[in-house]
């Protein structure tokens, strides 16, 4: 009939298409407005994905998920289907080993590889709970002696780096300014490329993002967390035919695709007749506990992500933070001079005796606590029979995301400057009090069954960066009314940390 209708008036069959599609629209946007009415939030939210879109693609989750909890309350509606919090509890009570919650389909908005999920995108919890149970001996450390002195080599390879190229000196051509928002991501890869596949990618040693890595991660961050916060565009994009059209793929020459590649072929080395099982990467560790080929490798693929762009938002945001404070800057420095007078530290200081050092570790926690570094919603979702939060009715299948950037903020829990870098905070009070402070700051890394698997290295190497670098040199500020400028697009993309480097007036290098 509609054929037919299409063949004799073509105007008016698509007029009438237009009308339904518009009548199709506004009863979903109705009904889905209806359903999570009784939760305040902003009202383009209500029924739309343009209030989240926005912020994801313009790079201002921060600053807009933060006020809107301040303005809403600790449980926001954001989306026709979603809500944000900042309430521990909730965090704690979606993530638990026992919860009944799953993760939602906004993870789908991860996964690269069209065919196999990577375990961070498994939403059932039972296939998500066997497979890290597979991958933590070698995310924890346990199979891999190695951890500690290939993220060392990295550590050394950044300071010579440094001392090769940018130490400024009095007088004409002595300035050689290094941008740590370009230089700390090259770390960062280099060290999960290293415990990734037993090689470093050589972004250190040739002073480049060689395989164009975070170039090409900077130019998808607005469009993939678009994508994956609006989930109709997510549908279209994670759908098999979407993925082979715009995700990334082996042949490209650089960033994500070029990655892909280096990990295949890294795993198809590993998977060939007669070679060595025993290799003590993350890789030959999976291998070890049973990955399939293809498991190892979109879990290394995700790795890369995972592990590189994280730590190193800390790195920079925490750089900025320290330079930014006097008080903060000597302190911290008193204290590595003290450790290396006194010989509580190493050469290169190790994980274990950076842990004793107590106003460093304040340093490391108020830095990840200051800027958490995931402004992605990480949603979950609510289970049959719907669930009830601080007395309100929230329905099955609602996605439930958390405002990580207000959660470690909370002046309930950090006190009245909260919005203030301040370590001294982690030294005021008692031991008790100091580990709960620093489990409110660990959520950050997520909790419970979904807990981040590289936490154990990601605070490894924030242990060890902060006192080598000012162990060995003197810092300051380009220019300090515009230190460094930032947005947010599910992770953040940082420019111009520009700084002049000097070596260290004080006498901190012998062990
Ligand atoms: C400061 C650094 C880092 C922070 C703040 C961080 C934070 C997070 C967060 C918030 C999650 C998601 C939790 C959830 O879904 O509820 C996560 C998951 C994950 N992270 Fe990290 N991460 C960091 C560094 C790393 C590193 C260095 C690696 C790899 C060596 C890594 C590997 C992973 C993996 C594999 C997952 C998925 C865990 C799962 O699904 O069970 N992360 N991380």
């Amino acid at each position: 009939m509609f054929i037919l209708a299409v063949a004799s008036d073509p105007a008016r069959a698509l007029t009438i298409l237009s009308l339904l599609a518009i009548v199709w629209y506004a009863t979903s946007a109705v009904y889905s407005w209806c359903r999570l009415r009784h939760i305040p939030g902003p009202f383009l939210a209500s029924f739309s994905y343009l209030w989240l879109g926005r912020l994801a693609f313009g790079g201002r989750q921060r600053e807009g998920y933060t006020l809107a909890t301040s303005k809403y309350g600790s449980l926001v509606r954001v989306g026709p289907n979603e809500l944000l919090t900042n309430d521990p509890e909730v965090v704690k009570r979606m993530s638990s080993t026992k919860s009944q919650y799953w993760k939602s389909k906004w993870y789908t908005g991860f996964q690269f590889n069209p065919y196999h999920p990577v375990m961070f995108t498994m939403t059932d919890p039972a296939a998500h709970d066997k497979m890290k149970a597979q991958l933590m001996p070698g995310y924890s450390g346990r199979d891999i002696s190695s951890v500690e002195p290939d993220v060392d080599t990295q550590v050394n390879s950044l300071i010579t780096l440094i001392r090769k190229k940018y130490i400024t000196s009095p007088g004409i051509g002595g300035f050689r300014p290094l941008d740590l928002a370009r230089v700390i991501p090259l770390f960062t890869l280099d060290i999960i490329s290293k415990l990734a596949l037993g090689q470093e990618l050589g972004c250190l040693e040739t002073d480049s993002d060689r395989y164009q890595f975070y170039k090409t991660t900077e130019e998808g961050l607005p469009w993939l967390s678009l994508i994956t916060e609006v989930s109709w565009m997510r549908e279209i994009v994670y759908s098999r035919l979407g993925v082979k059209l715009f995700g990334p793929k082996e042949t490209d020459l650089k960033g994500f695709g070029k990655s892909i590649k280096l990990a295949n072929d890294e795993v198809r080395r590993r998977f060939v007749p007669g070679a060595d099982k025993e290799e003590k990467s993350i890789l030959g560790s999976f291998i070890r506990h049973g990955l399939t080929q293809t498991e190892c490798e979109v879990e290394t693929q995700f790795m890369f992500v995972a592990g590189s762009d994280t730590t190193a938002a800390s790195i920079k945001i925490t750089m900025l933070y320290i330079l930014a404070a006097p008080r903060v800057y000597q302190r911290l420095k008193d204290e590595i001079a003290a450790a290396v007078r006194e010989g509580k530290a190493s050469k290169l200081i190790t994980n274990a005796e950076a842990k004793e050092l107590p106003y460093l570790q304040a340093v490391v926690y108020e830095g990840l606590r200051i800027r958490p570094v995931v402004t992605n919603m990480l949603s979950k979702e609510v289970p049959q029979g719907g669930d009830t939060i601080n007395g309100r009715f929230i329905p099955a299948g609602t996605s439930i995301g958390v405002n990580h950037s207000s959660l470690l903020r909370s002046k309930t829990v950090f006190g009245e400057d909260a919005d203030m870098f301040r370590p001294e905070r982690f030294l005021e009070v008692d031991t008790t009090t100091l580990t709960e402070l620093q489990r409110h700051v660990e959520l950050g890394f997520g909790y419970g069954r979904w807990m981040c698997a590289g936490k154990s290295i990601a605070m490894m190497e924030l242990n060890k960066i902060f006192f080598q670098l000012l162990r060995h040199f003197d810092f300051q500020l380009v220019d300090p009314q515009t230190p460094m400028i930032s947005h947010s697009h599910g992770l953040f993309v940082d420019t111009g940390l520009w700084v002049t480097i000097t070596e260290s007036s004080e006498p901190t290098v012998l062990a």
